[in-house]
């Protein structure tokens, strides 16, 4: 094989193959299977063939920054050209001598762009590094070593593999190549091909272009044409390189060109007012993440070099969402379905940042779980977090309109964050007998808040819980009984108790013994009517007079009843042993009760009532009415008794018997 036709690795031979003696190890280096290599870094292990684009663009990239830190009045443009039959990719950049021509694009994994830190391979570890294939690293564009110190913290390359990408949609890639450094060199043009050979050509001077810089072209494999058309490139390449520092243009086939680089970021550009700045980054958000924003936080953290804006969604999101953000490194776009770089919860947020303090992985197309990430997360939640807390000193509307939206998310996640709680807690609406408020309001008014175990609870007592003065919240909605528990941490001084109807029994006013025994009559009526349904009577004063009777329903009494439903089920279904356990069960727990409100007109008229038919069709409805307040399920027996309390009444207003009583009679 002569030297201008290596394979792009060589095949490592054993450094020591003949030196194991008895008893002793002998030292070999891996092999390597080229074809299997570059099979792997091309086609398995990007997710999509579009990546060809942005490695050949980063490339470009990367050789003029390297170029511009020699000279920084060298040119700085990359011209793209897809006309169908290819796509070439020509930078102004540093170019490549010969020597670096094998060294560094013919090698697998070396890269210019990278010192001697990064590069030892595993036969390096072990210390048989074949110089041809886990080279020492040194070198880079034009082989000067202060060149790359200096300009490496800019590339946006550094493994060495990136050019393979072409192989996705190419089966050859062709470079021209004039170096800038040692400009007496001649241009060289290499060939590499998918099975891992290639050929070089020294450029004789009349086919040598003018100036120093590398024009990279690749021909579609069969079945890729697809990914050369025009109008593809410019998607691909606006996408990848709308933020890269250098003006980046493209020409078709026609002869059209198309600004790819549309720099300065939206961010970094002067506006004449803050509405027209925040205008021009609404409207990026909507191109470029397709909604338009509920608001918008700025990103600016030196530290970490990170610009950009974080957006907050129109509409609810859940936790379980943790969309992608949007993240461009040293400004090509890295991916946009990046994970993990705000807390999870500020989910309501979607990000597109640019920065250079985040390290990609191999395929760049996801971020490195490390240190540098972990910081950032921190930062941004920091800005997250301190921006919600500005808005609630000095916008509360806005925080309002924000909360109005993402308030379930928000208190999913405050449940096990402190800080969130205490940020939100002024403007996370609740339920409770004051009406939906914040619970630092409700606190105001009540030291002692009582929660109830559910919203059925909730509905039953809370009228006259508010009536008594007691300060009741609804603990039946999602995440509100966790957070309210945690409201004496935030809130010292203020105690939270768990209410059952059997304490609002407790702040009922008695009644008169003379006037419970005007109603005796009544109540007798009332326990007779109501006995069928596993409920109790009783007789208090309370507030608010509207409120004729409340039935009042513990825990025990309502799991008792399941069991009784349950049970005339079983014994329905013919299922006689399940029927009998259940009957084996029956408890003489609490049972409901309806109390009636002496207090209540219509409650004194039943009272006075001598047709003891109306006054237990009366109490019938009665018992409906606050039945349907608790916003309990009503029960087969209890339907029916709506029914006919209703009937009943509508009989009696048109002056006629209830049909049922009739046919009962006749
Ligand atoms: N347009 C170019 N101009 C000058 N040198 C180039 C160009 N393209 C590639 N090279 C050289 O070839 C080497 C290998 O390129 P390749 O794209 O495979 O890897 P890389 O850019 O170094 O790293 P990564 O795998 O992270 O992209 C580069 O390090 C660089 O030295």
């Amino acid at each position: 094989m002569s030297s201008s036709e290596k394979p792009l690795v060589s095949k490592s031979a054993s450094a020591a193959s003949d030196a194991g003696g008895r008893g002793l190890p002998s030292v070999h280096a891996f092999q390597v299977d080229l074809r299997g290599i570059v099979d792997l870094l091309s086609h398995h292990l990007y997710s999509s063939p579009r990546v060809f684009v942005r490695e050949l663009l980063q490339n470009a990239v990367d050789a003029i920054t390297a170029r511009r830190v020699v000279d920084p009045g060298a040119p700085a443009v990359v011209h793209v050209i897809a006309d169908g039959a290819q796509v070439q990719v020509r930078d102004s950049g540093i170019g490549l001598t010969e020597d670096e021509v094998h060294r560094f694009l013919a090698t697998i994994g070396r890269s210019s762009k990278r010192g001697v830190a990064g590069v030892v391979g595993v036969a390096g570890a072990a210390g048989v590094a074949d110089g041809a294939v886990f080279g020492d690293g040194l070198g880079g564009f034009g082989d000067a070593e202060s060149l790359l110190e200096r300009g490496r913290g800019d590339f946006l390359g550094r493994f060495g593999i990136g050019l393979l990408a072409c192989f996705v949609v190419a089966d050859e890639i062709s470079v021209v190549t004039k170096s800038a450094v040692d400009v007496a060199a001649p241009a060289v043009e290499w060939r590499g091909a998918a099975d891992g050979h290639y050929d070089i050509r020294i450029l004789a001077p009349e086919e040598s272009p003018a100036q120093p810089g590398t024009t990279v072209t690749l021909k579609p494999s069969p079945g890729k044409e697809f990914w050369f058309q025009a109008p593809r490139v410019v998607e691909l390449a606006r996408d990848f390189g709308s933020l890269l520092p250098y003006e980046t243009v493209l020409e078709d086939e026609a002869g059209y060109t198309y600004r790819i680089t549309e720099t300065p970021p939206v961010w970094d550009r002067e506006y004449p007012s803050p509405g027209t700045r925040y205008e021009a980054l609404a409207a990026y958000c909507q191109d470029i993440l397709g909604f338009a924003p509920l608001d918008i936080i700025e990103l600016n953290i030196p530290l970490l070099g990170i610009k950009g804006a974080a957006y907050i969604l129109p509409t609810a999101a859940t936790t379980s969402e943790q969309g992608g953000h949007r993240v461009h490194i040293k400004g090509m776009l890295l991916t946009d379905q990046a994970r993990g770089l705000l807390p999870d919860w500020a989910f309501f947020v979607r990000c597109v940042i640019d920065t250079d303090a985040l390290r990609p992985t191999a395929s760049r197309e996801a971020l490195y779980e490390d240190d540098r990430l972990a910081a950032v997360r921190e930062a941004l939640g920091d800005r997250v977090r301190d921006w919600l807390a500005g808005l609630a000193a000095t916008d509360p509307p806005r925080l309002n309109r924000l909360l109005a939206v993402h308030y379930l998310g928000v208190k999913a996640l405050a449940r096990f964050d402190d800080d969130l709680f205490a940020l939100t807690l002024p403007w996370l609406p609740f339920e409770t007998t004051a009406g939906r408020m914040p619970l630092t309001a409700f606190a105001d008014q009540h030291r002692v808040v009582h929660l109830t175990a559910g919203d059925e609870e909730f509905q039953q007592v809370s009228q006259i819980a508010a009536a008594a003065g007691l300060g009741v919240v609804n603990g039946g909605y999602t995440y509100d009984a966790d957070l309210v528990r945690k409201l004496p941490r935030a809130l010292p001084g203020v105690t939270v108790v768990d209410l059952d109807p059997e304490t609002i029994a407790a702040h009922l006013d008695t009644v008169d013994p003379a006037e419970e025994l005007a109603a005796g009559p009544l109540l007798a009526t009332a326990r007779r009517v109501l006995d069928t349904l596993d409920c109790d009577a009783a007789l208090r004063a309370y507030h608010p007079v509207t409120i004729p009777a409340l039935l009042l329903d513990g825990r025990e009494a309502r799991h008792e009843r399941a069991r009784v439903d349950a049970e005339a089920e079983a014994a329905a279904d013919g299922d006689d042993l399940w029927a009998g356990i259940l009957g084996a069960l029956r408890s003489v727990g609490p049972r409901a009760r309806l109390v009636l409100n002496h207090r209540s007109p219509l409650i004194q008229g039943l009272i006075e009532l001598e047709d003891a038919e109306l006054a237990a069709t009366g109490i019938e409805a009665v018992y409906g009415q606050a039945l349907l307040l608790s916003k309990r399920p009503i029960r087969s027996g209890e339907s029916a008794l709506l029914n006919r309390a209703f009937l009943g009444l509508l009989a009696h207003a048109v002056g006629q018997r209830p049909a049922i009583q009739a046919e009962e009679e006749g």
